[in-house]
């Protein structure tokens, strides 16, 4: 099929790169001329595993080009909407303005019988507004919504093989939309991915639901930390426990410095903020609670690594591995671990970040930070060490190799990724997060 793909950020990359890779004729458009030139070039503006590699053949083969452009969508009979949809600073809400500007500069390209497919996470009710402008202003296309589950690290697989595809779509399109998106995903289809056909609100709220629900289960079990913290039980065993009820599940239940990113934060905000706009003040209450749950972690770390520096982390050098908010990425929105770290070196603490992908996002935030490219450099004289994203190579750290090189044998394991005897028996200070 000739797709087009608006937006090239992190998920319009990912989805142009695997639309080609899947055989469709691709063009990814965006307004950042920066973006569009890397991209054209094979270059990703961000690290995302096997992504130059798709990115790569797709363009030479010369089904995926990019352009800013949007004229170049005009061919195009499917058209993603790809575009960020940000916090707002003062309400929290999701800013739809992109994916707004995006639709008006669409709609004077669209084919006969195009479709335009919301990718972007929305407000519930976006989809529906749009409905009625493409009623009014193009009644020759239709639109349909099919938010995107992806996680950063496998957004390629994810992608290629995602584990459900929702489609929420006009009623009465006489399965127009649908027929179109089975074409896009014939792949993912015949290899039996389960395919939800709904409507516009349940599908923008499947997406919003599906991240809460997430966020929720990480608070909760950091919430059992604090308690077990409290009271001397182990939370990750207690993890292991209730995770064979299968209707709980172990995945999602590792207690550490929390969440974050560019999507669990700001979906949960937003969708608060939705909730209120509806009128439905304490609905979603209990959202805020997973927000400050999870904000707490990283103040609990943060009071901890004081704590174990004696009462004062003024002039005391803190070796902090990991700045992205999860591994197999260079992330470092939301992150709890830049968080950390920022933190402690406001407290005067000599904070040396290291990240093997991370570095130069985390600088561009935050200039001041000090960092040291290697694992080595930044562990060199520590007084305390902080493993704040669990890369590979920070799980598999040997204790006593380590320990020569620090200055005191002091580490926090903010991801309860180590194991706590063998680095005890090295002559180590181990706290783990709600684990003796
Ligand atoms: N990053 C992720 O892992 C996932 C993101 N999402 C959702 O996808 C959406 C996009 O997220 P990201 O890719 O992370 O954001 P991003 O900020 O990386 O990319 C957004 C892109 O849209 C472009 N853009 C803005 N206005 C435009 C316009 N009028 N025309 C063309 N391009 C325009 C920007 O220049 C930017 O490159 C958000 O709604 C997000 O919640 C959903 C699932 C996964
Ligand atoms: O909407 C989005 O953008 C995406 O948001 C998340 O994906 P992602 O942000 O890539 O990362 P996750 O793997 O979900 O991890 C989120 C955060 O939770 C933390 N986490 C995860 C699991 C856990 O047990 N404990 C925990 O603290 C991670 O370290 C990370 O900071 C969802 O998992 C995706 O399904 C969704 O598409």
């Amino acid at each position: 099929m000739r797709i087009s793909v608006i937006g090239c950020g992190y998920l319009g990359a990912v989805h142009a790169s695997a639309m080609a890779e899947l055989g469709h004729d691709v063009v990814g458009i965006d307004v950042d001329e920066r973006k569009i030139k890397a991209l054209a070039a094979g270059r990703p503006a961000f690290y995302e595993p096997g992504l130059p590699e798709i990115l790569a053949s797709a363009t030479a083969s010369g089904r995926l080009r990019f352009s800013t452009d949007i004229a170049e969508a005009a061919e195009a009979e499917v058209h993603f909407l790809a575009v960020g949809t940000p916090q707002t600073a003062d309400t929290g809400a999701a800013d739809v303005s992109y994916v707004d500007s995006a639709f008006s500069a669409l709609l004077p390209h669209l084919a006969e019988g195009a479709l335009i497919v919301g990718k972007s996470t929305v407000p519930v009710g976006t989809a529906a507004r749009l409905a009625a402008r493409l009623a009014a202003e193009a009644p020759h296309a239709g639109l349909a919504w099919n938010p995107e589950f992806l996680r950063e690290g496998f957004a390629v697989k994810d992608t290629l093989s995602p584990d459900r595809l929702v489609y929420g779509v006009a009623q009465g399109d006489g399965g127009r939309a649908a027929s179109a998106l089975d074409h896009v995903y014939r792949a993912a289809i015949e290899a039996g991915t389960p395919r939800i056909v709904t409507d516009y609100a349940t599908a923008e709220l499947v997406k919003v639901a599906a991240n809460a629900f997430l966020a929720t289960k990480i608070s909760f079990i950091n919430a059992m930390s604090e308690i077990a913290d409290a009271t001397g039980a182990d939370v990750t065993a207690l993890a292991d426990a209730i995770g064979h009820d299968a209707r709980i599940g172990r995945r999602f239940l590792n207690a550490g410095v929390g969440f974050g990113g560019g999507c669990l934060p700001k979906d949960i905000r937003g969708f608060i903020a939705r909730a209120e706009e509806l009128g439905l003040n304490d609905t979603l209450a209990f959202l805020g609670e997973v927000d400050e749950t999870n904000l707490r972690q990283r103040r609990r770390v943060v009071d901890l690594a004081v704590q174990d520096l004696g009462g004062s982390a003024a002039g005391k050098k803190v070796a902090v591995l990991g700045v992205t908010f999860k591994p197999d990425s260079d992330d470092v929105r939301d992150s709890p671990a830049l968080d950390i770290a920022v933190s402690l070196q406001e407290l005067g603490a000599r904070v040396v970040v290291t990240d093997p992908e991370g570095l130069e996002n985390a600088l561009a935030r935050h200039p001041d930070l000090g960092t040291a490219p290697t694992t080595r450099e930044a562990l060199f004289g520590a007084h305390l060490v902080i493993l704040a994203t669990e890369w590979n190579e920070y799980r598999t750290l040997d204790p006593e190799t380590t320990g020569r090189l620090v200055g005191e044998r002091r580490i926090i394991d903010g991801r309860n990724v180590l194991e706590p005897a063998a680095w005890r028996a090295a002559g180590w200070r181990y706290r783990g997060i709600g684990r003796p």
